[in-house]
């Protein structure tokens, strides 16, 4: 794999550089609630623009159905983007469109644009290669070198991820060769105990990666809203809590593995419920009841771990040499549903083990809490993807880059 470094002792003044980036932060409204994945793009884009490049930044926000949806636009990400940069940053009103042409056209050695959001297309997402590939062309035809730098889509077979990278010299970023470097730690010498810990509200992506993880890890840790699948699996009423109905029989057989294998699959023994979601925005007090996890009411919904499965979670991180944890354990956004979050976070910063956190809002749940970065070994801005990358799967977006 080609590193930007090369990129650079090669020259890139006047050519104009393409960045995949993932600036799929979390907005309240317009507002970024949390800039962590902007920085992290910080040190590609700077060099590249420090080095007289023509710098489109390109990204998804949110799963938008393939058309503009104004709720998504990256011109948040794209204000902040210049004030991080202390420089004006162009954006173009559409992606392959007029305003992305003229905007890229537009652009001197040494500044930076962000065209919008890749999903308000259909062709970024598209499962038809053709489909996929005719979008690539068009967005090959905005820049002369591709740079891809967005850890958090690698695991995307997406047309900015994988089919555009195959239509230009390609290089990766510096976020990406920090990120796989870090990582790659945890697959090639592992030290155990090793623990995972997942939760989260992307249910069937994870779920899925479960199935290799019993194979590796000694711990596996669930909360958040897949916690509810592995209960209903047990035969247990979840209510109106999150569940992926169709992965029923796999979480079963997960469980069955488990046990054979001498793997601890750890579920929570009580939730906080509530009988609606509660208001992001407003933040009022919703009182959520604290429930046995056989005995949640049909008519409520699970929001977070309970406290004895907050100090259970904390038990079984304390021995840990390694731990993983991709995925909030509730809707921590919302103080009544922030302490099984903060309690995992508090005992990955307890420990004396390696500890890494993933995931765009992991990672933000971390900072938005109040905890010190500095605190865990390594925050990742991919919890899909760095959970990908740890079952050892082929990911589309860094496979691309290779030579
Ligand atoms: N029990 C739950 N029910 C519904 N949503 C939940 C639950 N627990 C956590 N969440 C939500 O999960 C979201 C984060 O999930 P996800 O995107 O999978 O994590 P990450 O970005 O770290 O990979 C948060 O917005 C949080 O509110
Ligand atoms: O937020 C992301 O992933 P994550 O929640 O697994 O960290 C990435 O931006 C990928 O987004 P996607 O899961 O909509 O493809």
């Amino acid at each position: 794999m080609k590193t930007i470094d090369e990129l650079l002792s090669e020259g890139v003044a006047g050519k104009r550089v393409f960045v995949r980036a993932d600036l799929n932060v979390p907005l309240d409204g317009t507002t970024i609630t949390d800039d962590g994945r902007i920085r992290a793009v910080l040190p590609t884009v700077k060099a590249l623009a420090d080095a007289g490049a023509r710098v489109v930044v390109a990204s998804h926000l949110g799963r938008p159905k393939g058309a503009p949806d104004p709720a998504f636009s990256l011109a948040p990400a794209a204000a902040r983007l210049g004030e991080l940069l202390g420089s004006d940053v162009a954006f173009a009103t559409d992606t392959v469109g007029e305003s992305a042409g003229a905007t890229v056209a537009g652009l001197a050695d040494g500044q930076v644009a962000v065209i919008e959001n890749l999903r308000f297309n259909a062709g970024e997402t598209s499962k038809d290669d053709a489909e996929r590939g005719a979008f690539a062309d068009r967005l090959a035809a905005l820049a002369d070198v591709y740079v891809g730098d967005g850890f958090g889509a690698v695991h995307r077979k997406h047309a900015s991820v994988f089919d555009l990278p195959a239509r230009l010299p390609h290089y990766a970023g510096h976020l990406i060769a920090a990120e796989v470097g870090v990582l790659r730690k945890l697959t090639d010498d592992v030290k155990r105990p090793y623990v995972v810990a997942l939760g989260g509200a992307k249910v069937s992506d994870k779920l899925a990666v479960i199935d290799q993880l019993l194979g590796k890890a000694d711990r596996l840790l669930i909360g958040g809203g897949m916690a509810y699948t592995f209960l209903k699996a047990k035969g247990y009423e979840i209510g109106k809590s999150l569940l992926q109905e169709d992965q029923i029989p796999a979480v079963q057989e997960y469980l069955e593995r488990a046990e054979k294998n001498g793997v601890e699959l750890v579920l929570p023994v009580d939730t906080l419920v509530s009988g609606e979601f509660p208001d992001l925005k407003a933040k009022a007090a919703t009182h959520p009841t604290t429930v046995a996890a056989d005995a949640i009411p049909a008519d409520q919904e699970g929001l977070d771990i309970g406290p004895e499965t907050r100090k259970l979670y904390a038990s079984k991180l304390a021995d840990a040499a390694t731990v993983f944890w991709n995925g909030p354990m509730g809707v921590f956004e919302h103080p009544d549903y922030a302490e099984g979050t903060k309690a995992v976070a508090q005992a990955l910063v307890d420990s004396p083990g390696f500890t890494v956190v993933g995931g765009g809002d992991s990672a933000a749940a971390v900072r938005t809490l109040g905890f010190d970065e500095q605190a865990f070994g390594h925050i990742s801005t991919g919890g899909g993807a760095s959970l990908e990358y740890l079952e050892g799967k082929t990911l589309p977006g860094l496979a691309a880059l290779e030579d």
